[in-house]
């Protein structure tokens, strides 16, 4: 058993994640989103600097057709509007028929009454990962009330584990808590992600953008959700660590988290990914 405090760097992760990165870099998997206004931007160009390819893709006209050319579906209820949810909606239904993987980011559930309903109403869809912070997802399965602050978490992610564990066994799919462990589980297993640093929680859309990348990851390894989204969560981590050398405050190290990502190499990818089972 490792304890949050005893992360290494066990060099067969950092293999494992170097294969899963030149795989999405290889295959360039197309990602639907259906995302948030504040978020599309940052989205798009992670996406684009780890190799995958995003389209934001929303009018319930084109889904039908888009669906069925994506490799993954990313959903993401941050400014959400009826409507908007119809899409959604239209659009996981095509991704099950299709049996596409899709990630769902429950932005701020908890905050209102319709949020909740519409995050609940999604989930019972059965996506293939949710990732949201610790007060997200302790909020989805009412392991709290009120400790959400809008879109931001009030909770430290090792809080919210064991909720974490009901909903992947509830809703039958991977859940990821993001923060500074991310936690991922299945309902049984637990992987441990420590890479990253605090200064990405100072940038708007940094959760939204991991989730698209964990689409991208799941996509082009459809029988490991579990592993799949521990590595995208590690990637990103570390490419906030490589950025943070050379960043003087959040607005640098948005630009030089996406220079770190899309130059990941070998070395750096296989001696600092820090990955445990927990
Ligand atoms: N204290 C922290 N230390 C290191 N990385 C962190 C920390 N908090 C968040 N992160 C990283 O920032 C990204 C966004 O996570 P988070 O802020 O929890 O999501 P959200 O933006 O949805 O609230 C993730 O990659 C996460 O690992
Ligand atoms: C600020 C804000 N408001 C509605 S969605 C959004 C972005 C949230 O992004 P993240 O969950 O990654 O912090
Ligand atoms: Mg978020």
């Amino acid at each position: 058993m490792t304890s949050f405090r005893e992360f290494r760097g066990t060099e067969a992760w950092g293999v494992e994640a170097w294969k899963a990165m030149c795989r999405v870099r290889e295959k360039s998997p197309l990602i639907q989103c259906i995302t948030n206004f504040v978020s599309m931007d940052i989205m798009a160009n992670t996406l684009l600097a780890a190799g995958a390819s995003p389209a934001m893709v929303h009018a319930v006209e084109e889904i039908t057709e888009f669906t069925a050319l994506s490799n993954a579906l990313c959903i993401n209820i941050g400014t959400l509007s009826p409507d908007w949810i119809f899409s959604m909606k239209v659009a996981v239904a095509r991704a099950n028929e299709l049996q596409k993987p899709w990630i769902l980011d429950p932005v701020g559930v908890g905050a209102t009454t319709f949020r909740t309903e519409k995050c609940i109403e999604l989930i019972h869809s059965k996506p293939t990962v949710i990732r949201g912070n610790a007060s997200e997802i302790m909020a989805v399965v009412g392991a709290s009330t009120g400790s959400t602050k809008g879109v931001d978490s009030t909770q430290a992610s090792t809080d919210a584990l064991e909720a974490a564990k009901e909903l992947a066994r509830i809703a039958q799919c991977i859940v990821a808590v993001s923060g500074a462990v991310d936690l991922v589980t299945d309902g049984k297993r637990v992987l441990g992600v420590s890479n990253g640093v605090a200064l990405m929680q100072r940038i708007t859309a940094t959760g939204c953008a991991v989730t698209a990348l964990i689409a991208a990851f799941v996509a082009v390894h459809p029988g490991r959700p579990l592993e799949a989204a521990a590595f995208a969560l590690a990637l990103f981590g570390l490419a906030g660590e490589i950025g943070n050398e050379k960043a003087n405050g959040p607005a640098s190290l948005r630009v030089n988290l996406l220079d770190a990502l899309h130059s990941l190499d070998e070395i750096s990818v296989t001696s600092r990914i820090r990955i445990a089972q927990i």
